[in-house]
């Protein structure tokens, strides 16, 4: 027989694949994924109502998932409202869920109001009755024990229990009310609001039609899976509707085309071979096939590597300094914090990975909203001269295909002794290109025109491995060469140099010192060279009350709210070589000033497990990100660390903050931290099972504690498993392998994954497209750029790691600030000097429970460690 098979509507919400995975793994049934308003499906054309019955006839049942906004709202709930409105000949059983239900309640007259306070993450237990005989019938908590199960929502249904002594509850709270005899309540939840006690409706039936809802998120995490007997009560029920009412479905499945499914994990693989004939080739594919010199580039290469062991002294900058003064372009990915991991205190940050030559290897880059991409290289050895082509992406082709494409050609096994990047993609994405993914597109007329993807693919590069204490030089090299020459020659450019045999260099440790959060000001003592702009604090929590509105009218769950900080000084050097052109130390007494010393100042300042340096695509980004945003191995294991829940590290003396682990804990382990944190996990978890399909994924830490330099975090680990490709076919003609066209094969990777999860969900809030466009409107229509992009590496065997841009500060170089003759902040000689700009993103998510200035402090936390790094006397 086959599976049961249930359409699932979509209303645009972050926590839908959850429910999709549940439905396919308790009920062993194929969901089809529809979004609210398929193109196809428009209530406006003539043959709408006959197009809508024919599609439901594909499926046993339907559910009416959760979303943003109203259920009063056309544009929120798109196709459910036609579904309540379906004639007797074409009903079909259906759960609503959330903003489903909701919208049921409202069909059969009821209404909808604002919570007292948005309920979002929390965990209540649900008043339901499993034995009252009169319910058996329909009643799908029949049987089931009791439970606690999540909520996310800001509105609820009011059917008149407010109206309902408080001495005939209990008689009452499952009887129709007289003035909505449609509607058979079946489920509850008690707030506790203070001086009152607020009934939330949970659960309900129709009295004639086989229609069910759910207030609360059956599909989160925290729901218990004693709960899940619901969903199976409720198809159960469904599927005998469907029989007593000689309701049969149609055998073949539907073919509309805006219907989507979750892969399987027996899924087929795409021969990529297959999929076009050579003389079709188009967008991304001509370039990639077509014999072009930068196509070629890097193809065919092995791994060699030889290990150093690493002085106890030496860190990350300093091989830098020695290997690559003079270079323009860097990609430093630095585990800044990992001094700690050789005492094992920090295993977050193992490895730190230093490209070499990026100057003159190729990049590839991609600007949000263009039809194209363009590589670039300017190697001496590659090619005579720099070239640079523009690749174009043919109807309906991603950046990310091509990406994909590219690497498939490149890969390498992986070395059992090098379990980590042996060479690769490098590089960054912004926040914009993650928008562009989830079809907020919000910036067509940038006026600039900068990469919003730049990666390089980087072939020499040392991994530095903390635990160990040793240092990889290692290299893809073309086959025929043993790059024995080249290895030696950097083995002994370091052990050769000065700071490795004797210790010399710089002393940054004044940075290390961390102050006690301040009121935010414009530093006194900083060098009149630099001028900075920090949020106004008072417009800062009028965003913060404005974010709150939207969350309580049900338009968001959690919100990201984030702002800015600019940082004008007088250009370090001149953008040519703005990079390391002095890997010098700053003069004692003044403040850094080149991107090297601020990124020298930021890691002793503020240690971080995923820091890093990178100029790359005209951009500078100096980061000491403690958030790792997702890692993958070549095996398909996908990792993500959703962070929520911030607490400043205070040093004893009391005030707000914690001054240690077990201090952070109870400051942490509260519901309203708690919530955050859950919600992004549910988040990810959607995010995850788009790439890895039904039950592939799991959440193996909830709500843990870290301690990072300057605050402690409250991090989640989300895990899921890509399903493995089949076997390729055998070749048809019985020949060997090699000569088989179809060797190929693509299946889904780590990128997909990255490409599908941007951008973090940790920066934007729930439901994500709809946060993502709330903040653009709050955030004053700004670009974030770098800051809630990602930095990281897809390497040459399929392994990755990722993490989100915080607690950083970025620069492109061609914003040059306009300079006021005279204004005293510059030293312009005529006037004529020209002035750099830096970026400092701080936020942090706010919810229901949020206040104003508990927000700001968390912004002005997360800020004050980047920005101590313009502050000699750190009086920020
Ligand atoms: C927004 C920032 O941080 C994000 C928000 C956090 C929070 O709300 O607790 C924690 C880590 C990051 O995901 C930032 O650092 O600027
Ligand atoms: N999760 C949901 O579907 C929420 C529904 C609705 N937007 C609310 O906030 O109440």
């Amino acid at each position: 027989m086959s599976p049961p098979r249930i359409l699932f509507i979509d209303a645009y919400d972050s926590f839908s694949n959850n429910i999709v995975s549940l439905l396919t793994t308790t009920l062993e049934a194929e969901v089809d994924i529809l979004p609210i308003d398929p193109p196809e499906l428009s209530p406006d054309s003539p043959s709408f109502a006959k197009d809508l019955t024919d599609l439901l006839r594909h499926y046993d049942a339907v559910v009416c998932g959760p979303g943003p906004g109203s259920p009063n709202l056309a544009q929120d709930v798109g196709l459910m409202k036609y579904i309540w409105e379906l004639e007797p000949a074409h009903l079909v059983p259906v759960l609503g869920i959330c903003l489903g239900f909701q919208s049921l309640v409202v069909s059969c007259g009821g209404i909808v109001k604002k919570l007292q306070t948005g309920l979002h993450g929390m965990i209540r237990d649900i008043d339901h009755d499993i034995h009252r005989p009169s319910l058996e019938e329909g009643n799908i908590f029949c049987g089931v024990p009791p439970f606690k199960a999540t909520l996310y929502h800001s509105l609820h249904a009011d059917i008149g229990q407010d109206g309902i002594a408080a001495g005939d509850w209990e008689v009452s709270k499952w009887s129709r009310p007289a003035h909505l005899p449609d509607i058979v309540p079946q489920a509850w939840v008690y707030e506790n609001r203070g001086d009152d006690t607020e009934r939330i409706l949970m659960g309900v039936k129709h009295s004639k039609k086989p229609f069910w809802g759910l207030q609360y998120h059956p599909e989160s995490i925290c729901t218990e899976p004693t709960g899940h007997q619901v969903i199976q009560n409720w198809f159960k029920e469904a599927v005998r509707w469907d029989r007593v009412n000689s309701r049969i479905r149609e055998p073949e499945p539907s073919s509309l085309r805006s219907i989507t499914r979750l892969p399987k994990s027996n899924a087929h693989p795409i021969d990529e071979s297959m999929n076009y004939s050579e003389n079709s080739l188009k967008g991304y594919d001509s370039w990639l096939n077509g014999g072009s010199e930068l196509a070629s580039f890097g193809l065919n290469r092995r791994y060699r590597s030889c290990s150093l062991r690493l002085p106890i002294h030496i860190e990350v900058p300093d091989i830098v300094e020695i290997l690559q003064g003079g270079k323009k372009d860097f990609i430093i990915l630095d585990s800044a914090s990992a001094k700690a991991s050789r005492i094992g205190a920090d295993v977050r940050g193992k490895y730190s990975i230093i490209a070499l030559d990026v100057d003159e290897t190729m990049k590839l880059e991609y600007r949000a909203g263009d039809r194209h991409a363009t590589a670039r290289c300017s190697s001496p050895h590659e090619f005579s001269q720099k070239i640079t082509e523009q690749i174009p992406l043919g109807p309906g082709q991603t950046i990310w295909q091509l990406l994909a494409g590219f690497w498939n050609k490149r890969k390498v096994p992986v070395v059992d002794y090098a379990p980590h990047f042996l060479g690769g993609f490098m590089g960054f994405t912004t926040y914009e290109l993650g928008l562009e993914g989830i079809d907020v597109n919000v910036y067509q007329d940038r006026p600039h025109n900068r990469p919003d993807l730049s990666f390089a693919w980087v072939t020499k590069s040392i991994v530095i491995d903390h635990t160990q204490g040793t240092v990889r030089i290692q290299q893809l090299l073309p086959s025929g060469s043993d790059g024995k020459a080249w290895m030696d020659s950097i083995a002994n450019k370091l052990q050769m140099s000065a700071v490795w045999s004797d210790g010399l260099r710089a002393d940054f440790t004044k940075f290390a010192q961390l102050n006690e959060l301040t009121p935010p000001s414009t530093p006194k003592s900083i060098s009149i060279r630099t001028n900075i702009l920090v949020p106004d604090a008072d417009e800062y929590e009028s965003k913060v009350r404005t974010c709150q509105d939207y969350i309580a009218s049900g338009d968001s769950y959690e919100l990201c709210l984030t702002d800015q900080t600019h940082i004008t000084q007088t250009r370090s050097c001149s953008p040519a070589d703005s990079s390391t052109s002095a890997l010098a130390p700053a003069e004692p007494g003044t403040a850094p000033g080149t991107p090297w010393q601020l990124y020298r100042a930021l890691r002793s300042r503020q240690p971080a497990p995923f820091g890093s340096f990178v100029r790359l695509g005209g951009a500078t980004l100096v980061s000491s990100s403690p958030e790792r945003f997702l890692e993958f191995d070549a095996d398909g294991l996908c990792s993500m660390r959703p962070m929520k829940g911030t607490v400043r590290k205070s040093h004893g003396g009391g005030g707000t903050g914690a001054a240690t682990l077990a201090d952070a804990e109870a400051v942490l382990h509260v519901p309203k931290e708690e919530a955050e944190n859950l919600m992004i996990v549910d988040l990810v978890r959607h995010d995850l099972h788009a790439a890895c399909g039904p039950g592939r994924v799991r959440v193996p830490k909830l709500n843990a504690v870290e301690e990072y330099a300057s605050v402690f975090q409250m991090i989640s680990v989300v895990e899921g498993r890509l399903p493995s490709p089949s076997p390729p076919p055998p070749p048809l003609d019985g020949g060997n392998e090699s000569n088989n066209k179809r060797t190929s094969v693509a299946t889904t990777t780590g990128l997909d994954v990255l490409a599908a999860s941007l951008p973090p969900g940790s920066m934007t809030g729930a439901p994500k497209k709809r946060a993502c466009e709330i903040l653009h409107a709050v955030e004053g229509r700004r670009e974030r750029s770098l800051y809630s992009g990602v930095v990281g590496y897809a390497d040459a065997a399929g392994r990755g790691d990722w993490s989100v841009t915080i607690r950083s500060l970025f620069r492109w170089d061609d914003e040059v600030a306009a300079v006021v003759p005279g204004d005293g902040q510059g030293q312009e000689q005529g006037g004529q000097l020209e002035r750099e700009v830096w970026h400092i993103g701080a936020g942090g998510a706010v919810t229901a429970l949020s206040t104003a200035d508990g927000e700001r402090d968390e912004m002005f936390v997360k800020l004050k460690g980047p920005l101590g790094v313009f502050d000699v006397d750190d009086e920020v």
